[in-house]
């Protein structure tokens, strides 16, 4: 289980987070879900560990991640993987070797056991066909699954998605979504995605958060946020230009 527990983080007289509560149960995907400069990747970069909060704590299974050193947070991060935005993708590497990259660099598993893993999950994502080809020969959607394979290698048990689906068509966007959604589900890794793609992404987690002025205001099922009547929580989800947030 991930707590978030009255976390604070400010950069010099800028305070991004102000008291940030939540909890995601093992197993469960949350959708995190608030306005631009809210601190949506700040926070993530807290859960995993690589800010410091000024105040407060992350738990990982009761482990506070801001206070554990050593190898202990080394263990603590192996457990994480993370999904990049832009898929962060070596360019000189094939799909398949990007794939491969972190179980050679992390692992001593032999050749043989590495190429039928990657074959593996290259298979899983759709990929198998693309294995020689260098991420400059793929589509966005391309990159994201291998994004998504790299990561899935690793058997993490909490992955973190920053903006999973950002630059796809809508078509390209659902299948992804899918993706996901048919990975958590059959390898039961915990799933935090920061996403701005509503109501898409509704219909693939099981928890939706919203971040707004530095706090959780809302956590619930999807089908709870769509009839929130909360006035914040209303005009952002609907896309409404009247109402309490001020466009900037
Ligand atoms: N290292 C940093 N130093 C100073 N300010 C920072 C730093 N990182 C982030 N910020 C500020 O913190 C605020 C929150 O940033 P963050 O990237 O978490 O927002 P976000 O909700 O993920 O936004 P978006 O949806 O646009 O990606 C922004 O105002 C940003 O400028």
């Amino acid at each position: 289980m991930i707590k978030v527990v009255d976390l604070y983080k400010s950069f010099k007289d800028q305070a991004v987070l102000r008291g940030v509560n939540l909890t995601i149960e093992e197993g469960c995907s949350m959708a995190l879900i608030g306005g631009s400069g809210q601190g949506k990747s700040i926070l993530l970069k807290h859960i995993i560990g690589l800010i410091r909060p000024d105040q407060g704590r992350v738990l990982i299974d009761n482990q506070d991640i801001g206070k554990v050193r050593g190898r202990p947070l080394k263990q603590l991060k192996e457990r994480f993987g993370i999904v990049f935005q832009g898929g962060a993708l070596f360019d000189s590497l094939t799909v398949f070797d990007n794939v491969a990259f972190p179980l050679r660099e992390k692992t001593r598993l032999n050749d043989s056991i590495i190429r039928d893993k990657v074959l593996q999950e290259l298979s899983r994502v759709g990929l198998s066909d693309a294995k020689k080809k260098y991420p400059a020969e793929i589509s966005g959607g391309m990159k994201k699954r291998t994004a998504l394979a790299r990561c899935l290698i690793m058997n993490p048990e909490i992955i973190l998605f920053d903006e999973p689906t950002t630059g796809l068509d809508p078509l390209i966007s659902k299948a992804i979504h899918r993706l996901i959604r048919e990975c958590q589900k059959s390898l039961k890794f915990t799933a935090i995605i920061v996403t701005h793609e509503i109501p898409a992404i509704f219909s693939i987690v099981d928890y939706v958060a919203m971040l707004y002025n530095g706090k959780i205001i809302f956590t619930g099922t999807p089908e709870e946020i769509k009839t929130s009547l909360d006035p914040v929580v209303h005009q952002f989800i609907h896309g409404e230009l009247e109402g309490p947030i001020s466009l900037k």
